[in-house]
């Protein structure tokens, strides 16, 4: 990974219409190498149509974003997303090393042959989610959890300025996300930049220095401590149910 000078995310003025009305208005934040800014906010708030549009695969009305100093487009190579385990299709004949390899194809070029040193970066990426001893074992014989550590690793083995990942704890018991926190851990000490968008308030506090609030509109960004206070919770979960633990607030019904 070529290590940034400059943030290795900017969001401008951000705004995404699918139709008339806009789903995410003025949207703006920077997040810095080695840091994880977590994406909150109720179903439908526009977390997953931030993640695209940093992706480049959704066009701006207005505004701008500026990934590793580029365009999306130019970035694209030097950032990894996991989607959420259960869009994928588990009964895709391929082996877990198979799919933690092709996290290297951005790199390997087209019509290249992976070399000992891409088997390799994938095989240190299985190990680093704990999951080293199933390579050959079949991806769809693995379990929700299990599969979303090798989506990880994927992201891993591709060495990436930015990781972006899509609600990465949906259906996943203790052990996996210890796994998949330790591996982000890992990742930001390397300077990479983590997007992760949760309804999982514990794991902003765990996991990341920014949280980003989120409904359509932009209700608060910036350090998790101070922007993630029942008050702009409720503002943006639209005066919904919060559970509070101690001063923290673990889950914001939706
Ligand atoms: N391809 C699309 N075409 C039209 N509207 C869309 C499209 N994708 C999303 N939307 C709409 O944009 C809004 C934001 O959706 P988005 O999936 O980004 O929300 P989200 O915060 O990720 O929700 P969830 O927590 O349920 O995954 C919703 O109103 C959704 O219906």
């Amino acid at each position: 990974m070529n290590t940034p000078t400059g943030p290795a995310l900017e969001l401008d003025e951000v705004t995404v219409s699918y139709g008339p009305a806009p789903a995410l208005e003025n949207i703006g934040g920077v997040v810095g190498p080695g840091e994880a800014v977590a994406l909150i906010g109720p179903n439908g708030a526009g977390k997953s149509t931030l993640i695209k549009a940093i992706l480049g695969l959704v066009p701006l009305v207005s505004g701008r974003i500026t990934v590793l100093g580029r365009t999306p487009a130019q970035a694209r190579r030097e950032v990894a997303y996991v989607p959420q385990a259960d869009t994928l299709d588990p009964e895709f004949p391929i082996s877990v090393g198979q799919v933690v390899l092709m996290g290297r194809y951005r790199r390997i070029g087209p019509l290249r042959r992976p070399r000992a040193a891409d088997r390799r970066a994938a095989g240190d990426a299985l190990e680093q989610v704990g999951l080293a001893d199933r390579a050959r074992h079949r991806f769809g014989t693995l379990s929700g959890g299990q599969r979303q550590r090798v989506l990880l690793a994927r992201a891993i083995a591709a060495e990436p300025g930015l990781l972006l990942l899509d609600e990465p704890f949906n259906g996943v018991d203790a052990v996996s996300e210890q796994a998949l926190l330790d591996a982000v851990a890992v990742l930001k000490g390397q300077g990479t930049a983590v997007v992760v968008s949760t309804h999982d308030l514990a794991l902003a506090h765990l996991a990341c220095e920014e949280v980003c609030l989120l409904n359509r509109r932009q209700y608060g960004f910036g350090p998790t401590r101070l922007t993630l206070t029942p008050d702009r919770l409720r503002a943006t979960y639209g005066g919904h149910a919060l559970e509070l633990r101690g001063d923290r607030v673990i889950v914001a019904h939706s």
